[in-house]
C-alpha cells in the first residue's frame, strides 16, 4: 500500500519543534530559513510558532506548572516544545486556528519515539488550556521577565522599565542596515526609514536578507541601531590604526574600515572570522584579520585607538534573541564581567599614549557596563575617562549619561518612532 503522506501543517510542525528544543537545549535562536523549509509561507508560519513561544517563555512556564500537576515528564523528547508551541498558538495565534494546535501537537508526538507515550497526556492538557485561553490571554506581561533580572533592571531603568521592556519583546526588532555610501535610491528601494547617521530601518520585509537589493552588490550590513553608535565614538584622521576587538562578525570592523582606519580585527574564534572575512569582502573594505584571545593579544606595533565589543550576557539583545533572558544567572553575568576587566586590562596596554579606548557591551546588566567605570577609574590608572558629549549623539536624545557614557535600552525611542537593543558604551583615553 502507498504511503501516506503527512497531514498538512506536520512538516512545518515538527521543524518548529526541532529548533525550538535546540534552543531549550541551549542553542542560540536563528530564525529557520529556506534550507529547514523550503515553502515561505510554511517558514513564516513555524517561525510565528517559534518567536512567539520564545517571547511568551515566562507566561508559558505558568500555565505548564499549572495544566502538569507533575511537571514536565523526564526524558519525554521533543514533549516540552510540542507542548510550547501549541500553547503559543492557542492562547497568543487565534488565527492559527485552536484545532490545528491539538491536533498536529499529538500527531507529531506519535512520530517521536521518546514522546509517543504522552500523546494523551498532551490531548487532555490542550483541551484544558483552550478552554482557559481566554483567562491566560490576560496573564500579567511582568512574566515576561525573569525575577532574576528585575531587580538590577528596575534599579537601572526605573520602576516602568520591566513593562516596557516586555513590551519591547513581544514586539520584537525591527531590521536595521548599515549603508556604506550614502545611497537614497537604494533607502527607497528597500523601503528604509532613515534612523540615526547612516542606519537605516526596515519594519516589513518578504525576503531573505541575502535577497534584498543592494546586498550582493555589498551596499549595506546588516547591524542594530544601538551596535552602530561604539565605532562612530572614534573621531580620528583617516589612515589611523585601530585595533577591533572581538570583531566578528566584522559590523563594527566594516564601519571602521568605512571611516578610513587600518584596522586589524581580531577574535579567537576562527569560524565567526571567516564570516568576518566574508562579510568585509562583500562590502569591498580590507582589514588585518588575527585569531587571538584578546585577553593576552601582545601587538607588535601599538594602535591609535581599539574598539572593545565584549563577550558578555546579551541581555540586550532579547528582542531578537529572548532565550538570553532566560539563560543569564548572577553568577553568568559576574563571571563575564570579570572577563570584560581582563579584556579591557589588556586592550588599554595595546594603545600608544593618548590612544582611545571605546569598551561596549549588548548587555543591560550594570556589572557589564555602569560599575565597569569605576572599577577602570580606580584599577586602570593608565586611562582617563574621555566623556561622550551630548551633542556626539545628537539623533538619539537621552542616551548619554551623566558620567558621558551612553546606555540605549528598548524603552529608549529613536527619531522614527522605534526601538533598540540595549548597549552600555565608555570611552576612555591612555594617559600621554
Ligand atoms: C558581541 S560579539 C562581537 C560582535 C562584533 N564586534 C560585531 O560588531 O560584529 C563577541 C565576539 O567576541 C568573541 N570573543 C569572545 N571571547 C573572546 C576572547 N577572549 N578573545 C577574542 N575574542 C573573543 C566571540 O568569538 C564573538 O565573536
Amino acid at each position: 500500500m502507498a504511503k501516506q503522506p503527512p497531514p498538512p501543517g506536520l512538516p512545518l510542525r515538527i521543524k518548529a519543534a526541532e529548533k525550538l528544543r535546540d534552543v531549550l537545549g541551549g542553542a542560540h535562536f536563528s530564525p529557520l530559513t529556506s534550507d529547514d523549509l523550503p515553502d515561505g509561507r510554511d517558514r513564516a508560519i513555524a517561525n510565528r510558532l517559534v518567536t512567539t513561544a520564545l517571547r511568551r517563555h515566562g507566561q508559558i512556564d505558568v500555565i505548564l506548572a499549572e495544566l502538569l500537576d507533575r511537571g514536565l515528564p523526564r526524558k519525554s523528547g521533543s514533549f516540552e516544545a510540542v507542548m510550547r508551541l501549541s500553547l503559543a498558538q492557542l492562547v497568543w495565534l487565534p488565527d492559527l486556528g485552536a484545532h490545528s494546535a491539538l491536533f498536529l501537537a499529538v500527531e507529531a508526538l506519535k512520530r517521536d519515539t521518546k514522546a509517543a507515550h504522552l500523546t494523551g497526556l498532551a490531548n487532555a492538557v490542550l483541551r484544558r488550556a483552550q478552554a482557559e485561553s481566554l483567562r491566560y490571554l490576560d496573564l500579567p506581561d511582568h512574566l515576561l521577565i525573569p525575577d532574576a533580572l528585575k531587580p538590577g533592571w528596575s534599579a537601572l531603568y526605573g520602576e516602568e522599565a520591566i513593562d516596557r521592556f516586555a513590551a519591547a519583546l513581544i514586539a520584537g526588532a525591527s531590521l536595521d542596515l548599515t549603508l556604506r555610501d550614502e545611497d537614497p535610491e537604494l533607502v527607497a528601494a528597500l523601503g528604509g526609514v532613515p534612523v540615526m547617521a547612516d542606519t537605516v530601518r526596515i519594519e516589513t520585509r518578504d525576503r531573505p536578507v541575502e535577497a534584498m537589493p543592494g546586498y550582493a552588490e555589498g551596499r549595506f550590513w546588516v547591524q542594530d541601531a544601538a551596535a552602530a553608535i561604539p565605532a562612530r565614538l572614534i573621531d580620528l584622521p583617516q589612515g589611523a590604526r585601530v585595533l577591533d576587538l572581538c570583531a566578528a562578525p566584522g559590523g563594527k570592523t566594516a564601519q571602521l574600515a568605512k571611516a578610513g582606519y587600518r584596522v586589524t580585527a581580531l577574535d579567537s574564534d576562527a569560524t565567526r572570522l571567516m564570516r568576518l572575512k566574508d562579510n568585509i569582502d562583500r562590502l569591498g573594505y580590507t582589514a588585518e584579520i588575527v585569531t587571538a584571545d584578546a585577553a593576552n593579544y601582545a601587538p607588535r606595533e601599538k594602535f591609535d585607538a581599539a574598539l572593545l565589543d565584549a563577550p558578555c550576557s546579551a541581555t540586550g539583545t532579547f528582542r531578537r534573541h529572548p532565550e538570553v533572558l532566560w539563560r543569564r544567572t548572577r553568577e553568568d553575568i559576574m563571571g563575564r564581567a570579570a572577563l570584560q576587566r581582563r579584556l579591557i586590562a589588556n586592550a588599554a596596554a595595546s594603545l600608544n599614549p593618548g590612544g582611545i579606548l571605546v569598551y561596549c557591551v549588548c548587555s543591560l546588566e550594570p556589572e557589564e557596563g555602569e560599575a565597569q567605570l569605576p572599577w577602570v577609574l580606580a584599577h586602570q590608572t593608565g586611562l582617563e575617562p574621555f566623556k561622550i558629549d551630548p551633542a556626539e549623539l545628537n539623533d538619539l536624545e537621552g542616551a548619554v549619561t551623566t558620567d558621558g557614557c551612553v546606555r540605549t535600552h528598548p524603552g529608549l525611542v529613536t527619531k522614527d518612532g522605534g526601538a533598540l537593543d540595549g548597549f552600555f558604551v565608555a570611552r576612555f583615553r591612555r594617559r600621554a
